[in-house]
C-alpha cells in the first residue's frame, strides 16, 4: 500500500511525453507544443491605429483647441502607403496603417471638424498615443510560443494571426477499456435481479472525450483468468495505455491483477491508502501502461481524476498534469474514521465548497452534480464549518 503523495509520485517518475506529430493549428486544441515556435512576422507588422480619429504630428499641437486641415482618409485594409504633412490630420480608423510622418492619433471623441478642418480638443497629445507599434506585440523572429504549452483557443489564434496553420504536437496516448464483471447489463437488455446496469465504460468514455481523447477501445471480459489475459492482452497491442474496471479487489472472481501479472507487466504500486478506490493498480511493460481500477463507479472516477487524468497529461507533454487545486473553506462540517485519506465529491458555490451527501464508492448521485473532489489527508479527519480544505476543481 502507498500514500496519496507516493501514488502521484510514482506516476510522474514513470511516464513520459509520446512523440510529435504535426496538425493543423485548427486541429490542434488542447495539444501541446513539442517545440518552440518562431514568429514568422512581427505582430502587428505595420503602425495601426487603434481608434477612430485623426492621425496628427503631436509637434503640430501646440495648444489646447490647435486646428488642422483635414488631408486624406486611411482605412482598416488599405494597402499603399501614405505620408502626412506637418499641420495637417489624416482621417483614420481602427486597425488601418498609420500614415508615414503621423506620431499619433486623437480619438474622434476628442476632436470637431469644420469646413475640412479639425479642431483637436486634447492637449498635450504624446507621440505614440493610440499607435500600434510595429512588433509591439511579437518581433518577428522571437519565441511566439515555447515547446510545452498547452494550445488554448486564445493560442490558436494568435497563431493563425502570424499566418501559421501546422503545428509540432505531441501525440495524445491511445486507450484502451477492458470492463469485467459478469453481474453488467447493456443497452437493451431486460433487468434481472442480481445484475446492474453497467455505467463504468460511458462515464470514462465521456471523461476521455472531455480531455480531447475521442476514441477508447473497449472490450468485455467474462469473469476468469483466460478471458482477462486475452482483453487486455489485445487492448495493449493497439493502444499506449489500457484501462480496467472492475475484478481488481481480493475475491475468487478478481482476475484483473494476476492478468496484469501473467502478461509480464512490472506493478509500480497496488493500493492506496484512500477512500475510495483503494484497490488501484498501477503497472508497466515497456512503453505500455496499465490501470486497473476499482469497479465501485465512484471508486473508479475518483482514480480517473486523480491519477491516470494526470498520466495521460503527461503523456500528452503536459507540465501541470494534476487537477486545479485550490483552498477553500467548507460550508458544512464532515468527519470520518479509518486510516485512508479521503476524496469527497463537492460542489463549488460562491468561494465555499460543499461535501455532498452520498459519499460511499458505490453511489455516483453525488458524482453526477459534483464540480470538484474535496482531499482530506488522514490528519484531517474532523473539518469544521469554514475549515479551509483542498479541493481539486473538475474539468467539466
Ligand atoms: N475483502 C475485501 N473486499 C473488498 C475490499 C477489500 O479490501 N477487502 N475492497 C473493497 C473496495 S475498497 C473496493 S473499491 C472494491 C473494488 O472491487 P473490484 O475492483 O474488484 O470491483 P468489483 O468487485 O468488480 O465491483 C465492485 C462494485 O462495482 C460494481 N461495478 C463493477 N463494474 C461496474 C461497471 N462497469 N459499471 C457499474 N458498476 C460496476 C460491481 O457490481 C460492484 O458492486 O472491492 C471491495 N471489496
Ligand atoms: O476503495 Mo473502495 O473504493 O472504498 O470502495
Amino acid at each position: 500500500m502507498v500514500t496519496v503523495n507516493e501514488a502521484k509520485q510514482k506516476i510522474i517518475a514513470n511516464v513520459t511525453a509520446l512523440s510529435a506529430l504535426t496538425l493543423e493549428v485548427r486541429d490542434a486544441l488542447g495539444h501541446v507544443l513539442a517545440s518552440d515556435i518562431l514568429a514568422p512576422m512581427s505582430l502587428p507588422s505595420f503602425r495601426q491605429s487603434s481608434m477612430d480619429g485623426y492621425a496628427i504630428i503631436d509637434t503640430d499641437i501646440l495648444e489646447k483647441d490647435t486646428i488642422l486641415k483635414i488631408s486624406g482618409e486611411s482605412k482598416a485594409g488599405q494597402t499603399t502607403t501614405q505620408t502626412l504633412i506637418p499641420g495637417n490630420a489624416m482621417r483614420i480608423f481602427t486597425g488601418a496603417p498609420v500614415p508615414d510622418g503621423a506620431t499619433a492619433v486623437v480619438m474622434q471623441e476628442n476632436t470637431s471638424s469644420a469646413n475640412g478642418t479639425i479642431c483637436i480638443h486634447e492637449f498635450p497629445v504624446t507621440a505614440g498615443k493610440n499607435v500600434r507599434n510595429i512588433g509591439q506585440q511579437i518581433q518577428r523572429g522571437a519565441i511566439a510560443l515555447e515547446k510545452g504549452t498547452f494550445l488554448s483557443p486564445g493560442s490558436i489564434g494568435f497563431l493563425q494571426g502570424m499566418n501559421i496553420w501546422e503545428a509540432s504536437v505531441h501525440r495524445k496516448p491511445k486507450i484502451g477499456l477492458l470492463v469485467t464483471g459478469d453481474e453488467l447489463l447493456h443497452k437493451g437488455d431486460s433487468i434481472v435481479h442480481g445484475k446492474i446496469f453497467e455505467s463504468n465504460s460511458a462515464m470514462l468514455a465521456a471523461a476521455l472525450q472531455k480531455e480531447g481523447i475521442a476514441d477508447l477501445e473497449i472490450k468485455y471480459a467474462d469473469d476468469n483468468l483466460e478471458s482477462t489475459i486475452k482483453g487486455l492482452s489485445e487492448l495493449a497491442e493497439n493502444n499506449d495505455v489500457v484501462l480496467a474496471s472492475g475484478g481488481i479487489s481480493v475475491g475468487d472472481y478478481d482476475f484483473v491483477g494476476k492478468a496484469v501479472e501473467a502478461l509480464g507487466a512490472q506493478t509500480i504500486f497496488y493500493k492506496v491508502r484512500q477512500k475510495p478506490g483503494k484497490p488501484l493498480l498501477f503497472a508497466k511493460r515497456e512503453d505500455k501502461f496499465f490501470f486497473a481500477l476499482p469497479g465501485n463507479p465512484a471508486s473508479s472516477l475518483v482514480c480517473y481524476y486523480e491519477y491516470v487524468l494526470p498520466a495521460l497529461r503527461i503523456m500528452s507533454g503536459r507540465k501541470d498534469p494534476f487537477l486545479t487545486t485550490l483552498k477553500m473553506p467548507a460550508k458544512l462540517a464532515y468527519s470520518f474514521q479509518g486510516e485512508r485519506d479521503e476524496f469527497l465529491k463537492g460542489l463549488v458555490v460562491g468561494g465555499e465548497v460543499i461535501p455532498l451527501d452520498g459519499q460511499e464508492s458505490f453511489a455516483l448521485r453525488s458524482f453526477a452534480i459534483a464540480n470538484a473532489v474535496i482531499y482530506l489527508p488522514v490528519e484531517q479527519n474532523v473539518v469544521k464549518e469554514g475549515d479551509l480544505v483542498e479541493v481539486h476543481l473538475l474539468p467539466l
